[in-house]
C-alpha cells in the first residue's frame, strides 16, 4: 500500500510486522490516522485488527516497521510509557472490573491524581446512566452499561488519541445508536482509531478506513468512497459485514 505521510497525521504505522509466539501475525500493516478524524480498521475475523491496536500500544510490540505518534517513533516503548504519551485504549469484550463499583472503575482509570474530577462532567454528560449507577458494582450493570463504562474509563485521563476495539459488540440497536452518538461527541476532542465490524456504524462514523486482510493492510481511503464500492466490500469484508437486517435478527426487537 502506498503511504503518503502528512504533517496532519497524529499516528502513522509504517509496514509493521508483529509476531505472537512463533506466529507471524502482522506482515506489513501501514495505517495513517489524520488528527481530528475517526479512522476505522476493517477486515474479516482474524485479519489482525486487534493485533494492530495492541502493536501501537506496545502490548504486542512490532519487531519491524515504525509506529510514529506526533512525529516521534514510539515502537519499542513499554505500554505504560505509550499510555503516558496520551494514547487511551478501550479493549474489546467490555474490559471493566466487575466486582468494583462504577466509581471505583472510573477512579482506577486515573493516570494522575485529579484526572477523574477534571473530566467527570464530560463523562457523565456523555453517559448519564453511569452517574445514576455510580455506586453499583460492574456486574450489576447491563451489557450495554458495561460497554459504556469501558469507554468511560478511557476518558478519565486526557488523551490525544483513543484506540477503541469493537464498541458496538453485542449491543442492541438502540444502544448502538447511543454509543455512536457518544463516539461522535468524543471525536470532537480526541482523534479516534477504532475497530468496528458493524459496517453501518463504521460507515456513519468514520471519515477514513484501512482494510486489513490476512495480516496486511491492503486498502485505505475515504469511507464515503468505500460505501459505494461494492466490489471492494465483497472482496475484503464479505462475511464480516453485518447489515442492518442481520443486526435486527441478532437482537430481535430490543
Ligand atoms: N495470543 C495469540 N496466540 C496465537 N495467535 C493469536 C493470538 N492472538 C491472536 N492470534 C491470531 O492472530 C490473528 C489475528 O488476530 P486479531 O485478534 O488481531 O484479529 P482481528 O482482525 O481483530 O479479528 P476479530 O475480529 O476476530 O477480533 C488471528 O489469526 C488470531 O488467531
Amino acid at each position: 500500500m502506498n503511504m503518503k505521510h502528512s504533517q496532519d497525521d497524529i499516528l502513522v504505522l509504517d509496514h509493521i510486522h508483529t509476531f505472537i509466539g512463533q506466529f507471524h501475525i502482522l506482515e506489513g500493516v501501514s495505517v495513517r490516522v489524520p488528527k481530528g478524524s475517526i479512522t476505522v480498521l476493517l477486515g474479516r475475523n482474524g485479519a489482525g485488527k486487534t493485533t494492530t491496536l495492541k502493536s501501537i500500544l506496545g502490548l504486542t510490540p512490532p519487531q519491524e516497521g515504525k509506529v510514529i505518534f506526533e512525529g516521534i517513533e514510539i515502537q519499542g516503548k513499554r505500554a505504560y510509557d505509550v499510555a503516558n504519551l496520551g494514547i487511551g485504549y478501550v479493549p474489546e469484550h467490555r474490559a471493566i472490573f466487575r466486582a468494583l463499583s462504577v466509581m471505583e472503575n472510573l477512579k482506577l482509570a486515573e493516570r494522575k491524581k485529579g484526572d477523574f474530577d477534571r473530566n467527570s462532567d464530560f463523562i457523565f454528560d456523555l453517559f448519564p446512566d453511569l452517574k445514576r449507577l455510580y455506586k453499583l458494582p460492574g456486574n450489576h450493570l447491563s451489557g450495554g452499561q458495561q460497554q459504556m463504562l469501558a469507554v468511560a474509563r478511557a476518558l478519565v485521563p486526557d488523551n490525544k488519541l483513543l484506540l477503541i476495539d469493537e464498541p458496538s459488540e453485542g449491543l442492541a440497536p438502540i444502544l448502538i445508536q447511543q454509543m455512536m452518538e457518544a463516539i461522535r461527541v468524543l471525536s470532537e476532542k480526541t482523534t479516534i482509531l477504532m475497530v468496528e465490524q458493524n459496517f453501518i456504524m463504521a460507515s456513519q462514523l468514520a471519515q477514513k478506513f484501512t482494510i486489513i486482510d490476512d495480516g496486511q493492510s491492503v486498502q485505505e481511503g475515504m469511507m464515503s468512497d468505500l460505501v459505494n464500492d461494492t466490489d471492494m466490500i465483497h472482496q475484503y469484508l464479505g462475511a464480516s459485514i453485518k447489515t442492518r437486517k442481520e443486526l435486527e435478527m441478532e437482537h430481535g426487537s430490543q
